[in-house]
């Protein structure tokens, strides 16, 4: 019988409204996963349903409530994008879906739908640039849990990165550029990444260091000075320490430093949502200009900017040589 190959886009996963009950149930199933928030399970249900969800997910809905798009939360219509972009690009030879860790559309229903249609080999795509233990991982401990109901499990891999890439890197930059920024005139550039809470880089996982590279090498693309850029890491969430500078704290210091005119980018996120559009482009303009920054920007996430989406389909193609035996 011929092999036929499936690819799973995954990102994290979204409430399916913004309303404080469509949170809830995202944010229960999200905040849950061990990986996620490493508190023992029996101290943490009653914390988590008592305490954080009540407090938070009014607020949160609000937030979700700012950005939402007609056809939905940005983080699902960007990712769709994606998908109907790399499955045009990659043709008759690959079928493209697309899932998420937690909620809707599920990885259990894309993979269904996969075998329905005959597909014996999968590849699957985690839309984080840089590896986590909280988000690639989080991926893979969700395919198992798919795996462990078939008695004929398919082929499959998992691209545990792509940070590391020169076109991920170029079209960074040319976003950048795109946007407006200019390294001649007195512009600054702060590369926000989603956090982590420290103790888990200090079991070892990879991702300040994947973050760090990836912004160098952004930098060098651009011909910036160690002058001209930043590193911060945004989203903290609960009392532990995150990985330092916050970008919040940043946002407060950098006008009294005489960085007047500032660019904010987020590579960590490969489309926008909430942490981008909400916690970024509005509170983190808001921040900014009453600290006495003159002029905020916004890099926009890459979404389906053409050049990432030719990187992606490059990784499927070579996954696609590299099974054919
Ligand atoms: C302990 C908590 C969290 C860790 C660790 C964490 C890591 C992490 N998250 C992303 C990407 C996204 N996070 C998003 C939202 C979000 N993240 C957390 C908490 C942790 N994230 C929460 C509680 C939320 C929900 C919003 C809120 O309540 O404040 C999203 C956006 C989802 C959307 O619907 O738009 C993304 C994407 C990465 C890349 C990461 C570690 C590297
Ligand atoms: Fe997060
Ligand atoms: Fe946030």
């Amino acid at each position: 019988m011929a092999e036929k190959q499936g690819v799973i886009l995954v990102n994290l996963g979204t409430p399916s409204e913004a309303t404080p009950a469509g949170v809830r149930a995202f944010l229960q199933e999200f905040l849950m996963d061990p990986r996620v928030v490493g508190i023992p399970r029996l101290l943490w249900w009653p914390l988590l349903n008592g305490i954080v969800l009540p407090l938070r997910c009014k607020r949160v809905a609000h937030a979700y409530q700012q950005i939402w798009l007609e056809q939905g939360s940005p983080l699902l219509v960007y990712s769709q994008q994606q998908q109907t972009a790399l499955q045009a690009l990659s043709g008759d030879s690959v079928i493209v879906e697309l899932a998420m860790t937690y909620g809707q559309p599920s990885l259990q229903d894309a993979w269904l739908r996969l075998k329905a249609r005959g597909v014996t080999q999968v590849l699957l795509l985690p839309l984080y640039p840089q590896y986590s233990s909280t988000t690639t991982a989080c991926v893979s401990d969700a395919w198992q849990r798919v795996m462990a109901h078939e008695h004929h499990i398919p082929t499959y891999s998992l691209i545990g990165t792509h940070y590391q890439s020169s076109g991920y890197i170029k079209a960074l930059a040319d976003s950048i550029r795109r946007t407006g920024f200019s390294s001649e005139l007195d512009d600054f550039l702060l590369f926000s990444f989603h956090g982590i809470p420290e103790q888990y880089a200090d079991r070892g996982d990879p991702y300040p260091r994947q973050c760090k590279e990836t912004a160098e090498q952004v930098a060098q693309e651009l011909g910036l000075s160690a002058s001209q850029w930043q590193l911060s890491f945004q989203s903290r969430f609960g009392k532990q320490k995150w990985l330092q500078p916050y970008t919040d704290t940043l946002l407060r210091q950098l006008p009294g430093n005489g960085k007047k005119r500032l660019y904010v980018v987020c590579p960590a996120f490969s489309v926008d949502c909430l942490e981008t559009l909400e916690e970024i482009a509005e509170e983190g303009k808001e921040t900014y200009l009453h600290a006495g920054g003159e002029f905020f920007r916004y890099v926009p996430a890459l979404n389906a900017d053409p050049g990432y989406m030719e990187t992606l389909a490059a990784f499927i193609r070579q996954w696609q040589c590299a099974i054919q035996y």
